[in-house]
């Protein structure tokens, strides 16, 4: 892509990491939303906005933020992010087969921003997750403000086409409702916007699918976790990182304990 097609971010995004997420988040949501209008369908579409949004974050990533490694899900893993003191970990398209099925909303686009706290170690300290289809882009330089609990019983929100079997036992044994959606960014952010109460999931995701969203779900003042009750860790060698849990806090004390009893299989 060459820097004349880029779009050009506004002085403040420049300056800060957490409005340059955001920004960079929503101009691939954008040119997304295009994409799904050129006509294209099935694997056609889904092959177009992966390239598209991985094509231009990665560009506006070079340009604004060169000195940066970035891991992104469409491109090639330079290890060289091993040893970088930040890198950006993005997914162009998070939620690639809802966005191929017109009208659905629950699809995303992730930017988060990975930075070394020490030899081994580093946290997630900016990230931001568009829905074009909500309008929106939740990020954690202005955390979405949780909303006080609606429902009368827990709502899980799972995977819409591969929801995994322990969940409906979890949600038997805690009282819960589960709630179908596509996308890991539409999935925690419906934790945030009281669409459900929790996200579980277990059997295979990558650190793309999970880091934006988890980082503004802890600025939200929300529980994240491994389904074990470990921590999620980011920039690793291997970027398999296959469970998650994002939960309003009261909630995870009874979802871990459940895990730790009977496990995920
Ligand atoms: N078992 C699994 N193995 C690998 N990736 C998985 C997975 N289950 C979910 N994912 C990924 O997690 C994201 C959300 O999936 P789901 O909507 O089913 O919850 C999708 O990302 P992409 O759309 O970026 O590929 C999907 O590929
Ligand atoms: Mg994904």
């Amino acid at each position: 892509m060459s820097t004349t097609d880029l779009p050009v971010p506004p002085a403040e995004a420049l300056a800060d990491d957490h409005l340059f997420a955001a920004w960079a988040a929503t101009v691939a949501g954008e040119r997304l939303t295009q994409v799904r209008t050129e006509g294209l369908e099935g694997k056609e579409l889904k092959d177009a906005g992966d390239q598209a949004a991985h094509d231009l974050l990665v560009a506006l990533l070079a340009e604004h933020r060169p000195g940066d490694a970035v891991l992104s899900e469409e491109g090639k893993d330079d290890k060289a992010r091993l040893g970088a003191d930040r890198v950006w970990i993005v997914d162009p398209l998070d939620g690639t087969r809802e966005f191929s099925e017109p009208p659905r909303d629950d699809w995303a686009v992730h930017v988060a921003l990975w930075s070394r706290t020490g030899d081994d170690t580093g946290e997630l300290v900016a990230g931001a997750v568009a829905q074009p289809g909500l309008g929106t882009t939740f990020h954690t330089g202005q955390p979405p403000v949780v909303p006080a609990r609606t429902a009368p019983r827990p709502r899980i929100a799972v995977s819409r086409s591969r929801p995994p079997a322990f969940v409906q036992a979890l949600a038997e044994e805690i009282g819960a409702d589960l709630v179908p959606m596509g996308s890991a960014g539409a999935k925690v952010i419906s934790v945030a916007r009281d669409v459900s109460d929790a996200y579980v999931h277990a059997g295979g995701q990558y650190e793309w699918d999970s880091a934006a969203p988890v980082a503004v779900a802890r600025a939200a003042g929300l529980f994240t976790s491994r389904v074990d009750g470990t921590p999620l860790v980011y920039n690793q060698d291997d970027v398999w990182l296959p469970d998650l849990i994002v939960c309003r806090p009261e909630l995870s004390d009874a979802i871990v304990e459940f895990v730790r009893t009977h496990g995920t299989d």
